[in-house]
């Protein structure tokens, strides 16, 4: 894979105009695009594969749920063409088996490939006192390890976890399980909300399989200069 394949851009606004633009400006400059819950919401499944064209796309709406829902909202989401789905690790094992055999069988129905079916570990927004704060039993790295390793077992093709824990996941579930990794920031952009970080460079040569970039890219001033501006630092 070439350092720009790595990269999926997160467009995150409910305006389908900006959204649209922004995956014109920046087909062929990245691997694909990653929708979530904000564009998702104001404009539906149709505007959504509209909007991405015929890129590679991760659906990122990180469904958690009880088993018999979840499965309905991943065959639901499988009418976008997705490349990449989630669901949180933390809904358990029943529901992540659940999403992955729909996920198959609503492939299957469709003829299209199926999809990598991720879940989400530990939202790298989160640091050990916010882990604590909701109960859940850290240090991050621990918990994200224990999911991962839920998730292994359910199924599921791969995590979404901060690039801190690739080295810890690579010896724990081994070199296919798939690694995406968002909280990434080169050191020109700003952090915002965003705790568990890492520079792209830093990230895959951890490991990373999938580089999930969103401000960096799509908040500068130029979103193609930024966006190559990554790709030449992970080439460098
Ligand atoms: O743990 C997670 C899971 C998902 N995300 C999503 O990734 C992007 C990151 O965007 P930036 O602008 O680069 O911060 C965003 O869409 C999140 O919903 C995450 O950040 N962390």
């Amino acid at each position: 894979m070439t350092p720009k394949e790595r990269i999926y851009v997160a467009i995150d606004t409910p305006d389908i105009n900006r959204a649209t633009k922004l995956a014109r400006l920046l087909s062929g400059e990245v691997g694909g695009i990653k929708i979530g819950k904000e564009l998702f919401t104001a404009q539906g499944p149709n505007a959504v594969r509209g909007a991405v064209g015929g890129e590679p796309l991760f659906v990122d709406l990180k469904f958690h749920d009880i088993p018999n829902t979840v499965a309905g909202a991943i065959r639901s989401s499988l009418h976008m063409r997705p490349f990449m789905v989630n669901v949180h690790a933390s809904g358990g094992k029943a529901m992540m088996q659940a999403a992955v055999e729909a996920a198959r069988e609503t492939s299957e129905d469709l003829g299209i490939p199926r999809p990598l079916v991720l879940a989400v570990t530990v939202l790298t927004s989160l640091d050990d006192t916010d882990l604590s704060d909701v109960g859940q039993k850290g240090p991050a790295a621990d918990q994200v390890k224990r999911l991962a390793l839920l998730a292994q077992e359910s199924g599921i093709d791969g995590v979404v976890c901060s690039s801190r824990e690739i080295t810890l996941l690579r010896e724990t579930c081994g070199p296919d399980f798939k690694l995406v990794v968002p909280g990434i920031r080169p050191t020109w952009a700003a952090v915002g909300d965003q705790k568990r970080i890492m520079t792209p460079k830093d990230a895959v040569a951890a490991g990373a399989d999938y580089l999930v970039i969103g401000r960096p890219i799509t908040g500068a001033e130029d979103p193609v200069a930024a966006a190559r501006r990554i790709v030449e630092e992970l080439e460098a």
